[in-house]
């Protein structure tokens, strides 16, 4: 042990066990304690080690950072003790800020906006400026010429001469004044050579020309308009307000946390523990502050996430404003909390980056909207295929205009869009799409399942093709830009999006095909260039067939009802993790949602908002784009698109089901069907038998068709199933088509 090991107050030495604390000497404890804040010292800086009270015994308040420097202080601790004890204050050398490229770059465009946003404001007032200037010149001129008279005639020695004047002390006054003439002479003389110098300049100014006689009056009104500025006054008006947001120290940060009902915090802090730890100090972070925190053993973010209202509560801020998210790329304990100045749903509608100038790379993620940070987010199309949902009106179809934009604004794009609302949200992009449909009736719903049945065999057909391409034009066997844009090649890439698509795939007749489809072209679609965008206000398994909802890459949630909702959209195990879309509140966080599946961890997004007439703007760049790169095809190029095949069910089961035969099980009816129209009813086939009986009677029931209870004797015994009595159905086709033709 060397000398200058700490001793206690009896002189016993002390180990310092590095990192470990060393207890505090008991008139620093109670100088603690006495402390109004129930021994928390009043510091920002709160890093603590959870050990150090058990070192020093049960009842010892929590030791912190600056407490303890006291302490080695005054044990006159040694030079490796201390830096110990500074070892815990260290600042890390890169800041978090700068520990990923995106943060790094986000940051940056931050810090040059906040510059550029400051030149600008000044730049528009230099006007007032000048004229405050030119008003305070006068004032200037008198200060200037009565400060140099001052000083030539030494009047700031005045004081001290009259002063040895009034003592009667000679000596000093004859001493004061021999002195005050020496300098005067000297001024003097350079008062002479500064008057001949300005006459030189105005002779010289005279003659020059007239933008340099302009400056030279600038820079005196300038010059002479700061001299007679008045300190109350500051002549710059300040381009950012001062912080109104109170900032964000820990201590306000720990009593948070203790406030949210994580156990195992609150139970650290009745020991005196703060229960969290700092991992870096508490920074500016764009519009907001940021904490980087660890959580006890145990407990994880999404702990802290579940509990957002009540931490924002506990912080005294708005929820739109309190935005915890973890950072498992650390650890899972380690939690980013980031409260922002301003509650996000206040932060009005955000303009989309590409909705007045610009065109847009399907290889690149779409620009769709900022994160609570400021960061501007991205969602990739090329690879992934979208979900998107939600309660009605919470912005489900603005979202979908703005990945819709994006694809548009890239002509080698073909575009399918599907608006099965019947809104026309989607009719401006009607002019650059290959196939459209707006409506909710059967026609329009067969229209869309159509469309899902032609992508599968555009799908079928790609994988084929992409495969035969020579090694040199496709290494990876992945659609490149080089392969999009050859025309002749056939792979360029295909977006499709149904809005509302709980609309197909409830549909009793094409819902079960259309699911069906999806799933496939999702599975098999994302590596090929055709990409699925899917919205649904109906998140349920019926309305969203789960081998859908469980393969989409990217997941986009605003305002749900409920658990089951969120995680039909987010993904299972969503709500329980806390990644919860049901915080959000009706209309007010209308554009506000979870996106999942672009960031390694969800994240808050508002989206850009395109209303009706700049989707139009957008909609006929985009329309000129295509003219230019020659890519309107289909519907867009005034081409009919692919002529619907419109299933007449009644009529097929007519066809398979004769008046004649009777009646019939349907299960009977299915298979004769499925046989008869593999590609309509073939996924019908494959069911159980009950599941063929519900999914028959749920085709009918649109018809008013019910299904009946047919009894049969089989080996003798009698056994009852579900079928149709075929001849009021022949009865309802006959006079259909009579109807139909006498029109
Ligand atoms: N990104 C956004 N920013 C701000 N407000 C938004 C945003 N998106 C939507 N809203 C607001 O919410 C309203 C409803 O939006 P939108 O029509 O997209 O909702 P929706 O979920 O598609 O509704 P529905 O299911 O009824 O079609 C808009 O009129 C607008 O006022």
């Amino acid at each position: 042990m060397s000398e200058n090991t700490p001793r206690n107050e009896h002189g016993d030495a002390e180990v310092i066990d590095f990192p470990t604390m060393v207890p505090l000497p008991q008139e620093v404890r109670e100088g603690q304690e006495n402390t109004p804040d129930s021994g928390k010292p009043p510091t920002s800086e709160r890093v603590t080690h959870d050990d150090a009270a058990d070192d020093a015994g049960e009842e010892a308040p929590p030791v912190r950072v600056d407490a303890q420097l006291d302490a080695y202080r005054a044990q006159g601790a040694d030079f490796l003790a201390e830096l110990a004890e500074r070892a815990q204050s260290q600042r890390p050398i890169v800041p978090a800020w700068a520990h990923s490229k995106e943060e790094a770059a986000h940051t940056l465009r931050w810090v040059v906006a906040y510059y550029a946003h400051v030149a600008a404001y000044q730049a528009t007032r230099s006007p007032k400026y000048l004229l405050k200037l030119a008003a305070r010149t006068p004032r200037g001129t008198v200060r200037a010429v009565g400060g140099f008279t001052r000083w030539v005639l030494d009047w700031e020695g005045e004081g001290a001469r009259v002063e040895a004047a009034k003592r009667n002390d000679a000596e000093t006054y004859l001493k004061l004044s021999r002195q005050r003439d020496r300098r005067v002479r000297a001024r003097a003389i350079v008062a002479v050579l500064v008057a001949i110098t300005l006459l030189i300049a105005a002779i010289l100014v005279a003659g020059a020309p007239t933008w340099a006689q302009w400056s030279t009056l600038a820079g005196l009104v300038i010059l002479l308009g700061l001299i007679g500025a008045p300190a109350d006054r500051p002549l710059i008006d300040r381009a950012a307000l001062p912080q109104q947001v109170a900032k964000l120290d820990s201590d306000v940060v720990v009593r948070a946390f203790g406030a949210i009902g994580i156990s195992a915090i609150t139970q650290a802090q009745a020991k005196g523990k703060d229960g969290i730890t700092f991992a870096s100090a508490i920074t500016r972070d764009g519009p907001g502050w940021r904490a980087d925190i660890d959580l006890p053993i145990g407990v994880t973010a999404a702990d802290v996430m579940e509990r957002r209202a009540r931490l924002a509560s506990a912080l005294r801020r708005p929820l739109g404003c309190v935005w915890p998210e973890g950072d498992p790329g650390v650890h899972e304990g380690r939690l980013v909390l980031w409260v922002g100045d301003r509650d996000l749903s206040k932060r009005g509608l955000l303009t989309w980056a590409l909705a007045k100038t610009g065109r847009h790379d399907f290889f690149a993620p779409v620009p769709f909207g900022e994160d609570p940070r400021g960061r501007a987010v991205g969602v990739p199309l090329f690879q992934h295929n979208v979900l998107i949902g939600s309660l009605p009106g919470q912005g489900k179809t603005a979202a979908v205009r703005v990945l819709t934009g994006g694809a548009a604004l890239d002509p080698s794009v073909q575009l399918w869009p599907h608006e099965l609302k019947g809104s026309g949200d989607l009719d401006p992009y009607e002019r650059v799409s290959h196939r459209f449909v707006s409506g909710i009736d059967d026609t329009s719903i067969g229209y869309a399942a159509e469309s899902m049945r032609l992508l599968r065999e555009e799908v079928m057909r790609r994988a084929p093709a992409l495969k035969k391409l020579p090694r040199d034009i496709c290494p990876d066997k992945r659609i490149t830009r080089d392969i999009a844009d050859k025309r002749s090649v056939g792979l360029f890439p295909l977006v499709a999006i149904f809005d509302e698509c709980q609309n197909l795939f409830a549909h009793p007749f094409y819902g079960a095909q259309a699911g069906e489809d999806a799933e496939f072209i999702i599975k098999v679609g994302r590596a090929l260039g055709v990409v699925l965008i899917l919205a649904t206000q109906r998140p349920d398994k019926d309305s969203l067939p789960t081998g859908v909802s469980a393969n989409v890459s990217v997941r986009f949630c605003l305002k749900v009802g409920g658990q089951v909702e969120n995680d039909m959209i987010l993904g299972t195990s969503s709500y329980k993790n806390g990644i919860r879309a049901t915080v959000f509140r009706p209309e007010v966080d209308a554009g506000n949602g979870y996106l999942v599946g672009v960031n390694a961890t969800p994240t808050v997004v508002r989206t850009a908002y395109l209303d009706q007439v700049a989707t139009d703007q957008v909609a006929q760049r985009a329309h000129a784009l295509r003219t230019a790169a020659g890519t309107l095809t289909g519907i867009a190029a005034g081409q009919d698109s692919a002529p619907v095949t419109q299933v007449d069910l009644l009529a097929d089961i007519c066809a398979v089901a004769p008046v004649s035969d009777g009646k019939v099980w349907s299960e009977t009816v299915v298979d004769r069907l499925a046989e008869l129209r593999p590609d309509a009813y073939g996924a019908w086939a494959e069911l159980e038998a009950d599941a063929k009986a519900n999914q028959l009677a749920a085709a009918l029931k649109p018809y008013g068709i019910s299904t009946i209870q047919i009894g049969r004797r089989i080996s003798g015994k009698v056994v009852n199933r579900r079928g149709i009595d075929p001849a009021p159905i022949a009865a309802m086709v006959t006079q259909r088509n009579k109807g139909r033709s006498g029109g």
